[in-house]
């Protein structure tokens, strides 16, 4: 076993997973170590919930090979279940027993469990202690799922759409623990339909589409994919394409390319950013009357990589 073995949590290669006529995972390879934060970025439909419930040894993949701490998550289940840690979506069997009670239960099946008054005040539980699973709100049952998930110290944590529904105070909480989660040195895979959640906790970031990555690496690494320097500029209004020919021609002198940008109101400028460019291009927008809501050098987001790459919104 090589070193980058043994910190290895997860390894998966060429997973494949079919229903029907459907292909839901076309061939994923991912690797996530200890102490990393991996977000699985994808529109809906791209296979994140398919990948993450074969990593979890919930569904068989087709073809292709999973080992989490060298194991066969479906052949040891038991043993790679008690290393692991699981968001379980829906009360199921606990939904009449009261939050604290629950908690202390989940974490009495472990050796050295987290301390459960600790992530009751982490969580902003504590006032919800004896309120039974079934009534507490949606965004408090998931904080529910997420402590149940972690009480047991597991090494590997799987969080399917952990924020989700959650008002901005309690996820900043979420986000907390798993920065904790992290620096305990837990590997933690997570599904997300949040660029900032991506951005702000995952040292890597994989994006899904159609079954397959399309792009994977740091969030920065990312951000940076194919960028080439330029202007971007947005306006009040959507930009018809005879405006992008008219603004081509009053550039034709510089060693540029005009085309539309990501969104409809948007113009990118490739190739170059001198001040020249700029002043040439506001004096076409100012004579043209276009009115100019930004203008800026290239700079991108996740979610504008997302959205090139995969030609669909998060949301
Ligand atoms: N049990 C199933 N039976 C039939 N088709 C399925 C099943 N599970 C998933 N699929 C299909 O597989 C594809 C991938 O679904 P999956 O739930 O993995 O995507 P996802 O990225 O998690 O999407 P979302 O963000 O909407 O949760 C979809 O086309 C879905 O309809």
């Amino acid at each position: 076993m090589t070193k980058a073995d043994e910190t290895l949590a997860l390894r998966a290669r060429g997973l494949v997973r079919r229903f029907g006529e459907t292909t839901a995972v076309d061939g994923i390879d991912l690797d996530l170590h200890r102490g990393e934060v991996m977000a699985l970025l994808g529109p809906n439909g791209a296979g994140k919930t398919s990948t993450v419930e074969m990593c979890e040894g919930f569904i068989a993949p087709d073809e292709g090979s999973i080992s989490i701490f060298g194991l066969d998550p479906i052949a040891n289940r038991e043993r790679v279940h008690a290393r692991v840690g699981m968001m379980l979506q829906g009360g199921g069997a606990y939904s009449a027993s009261r939050t604290e009670e629950m908690l202390r239960l989940i974490a009495s099946f472990y050796a050295d469990p987290i301390d459960v008054d600790w992530l009751l005040d982490t969580l902003g539980m504590r006032e919800h202690g004896r309120t039974p699973y079934r009534r507490l709100s949606g965004g408090q049952q998931q904080r529910l799922s997420l402590a149940c998930a972690i009480v047991g110290k597991p090494e590997l944590v799987f969080l399917d759409e952990p924020t989700a529904g959650l008002d901005a105070q309690s996820r900043i909480a979420v986000w907390e623990l798993v920065r904790a989660l992290r620096r305990d040195g837990v590997a933690v895979l997570l599904t997300t339909h949040l660029m900032d959640e991506a951005a702000e906790l995952a040292d890597s970031v994989v994006i899904i589409d159609r079954g397959s990555v399309v792009a994977t690496g740091s969030p920065e690494q990312i951000s940076s994919l194919g960028l080439n320097d330029g202007v971007v500029a947005s306006f009040h209004d959507d930009v018809a394409a005879s405006e992008l020919e008219r603004l081509a021609d009053a550039l034709s002198n510089f060693d540029v390319r005009v085309r539309g940008g990501n969104r409809a109101n948007e113009i990118s400028i490739d190739g170059a950013s001198s001040p020249e460019i700029f002043a040439a291009a506001c004096a076409h927008f100012a004579a043209n009357d276009m009115a100019i809501e930004r203008i800026g050098r290239h700079e991108r987001s996740l979610e504008d990589v997302f959205l090139e790459l995969t030609g669909k919104d998060l949301r």
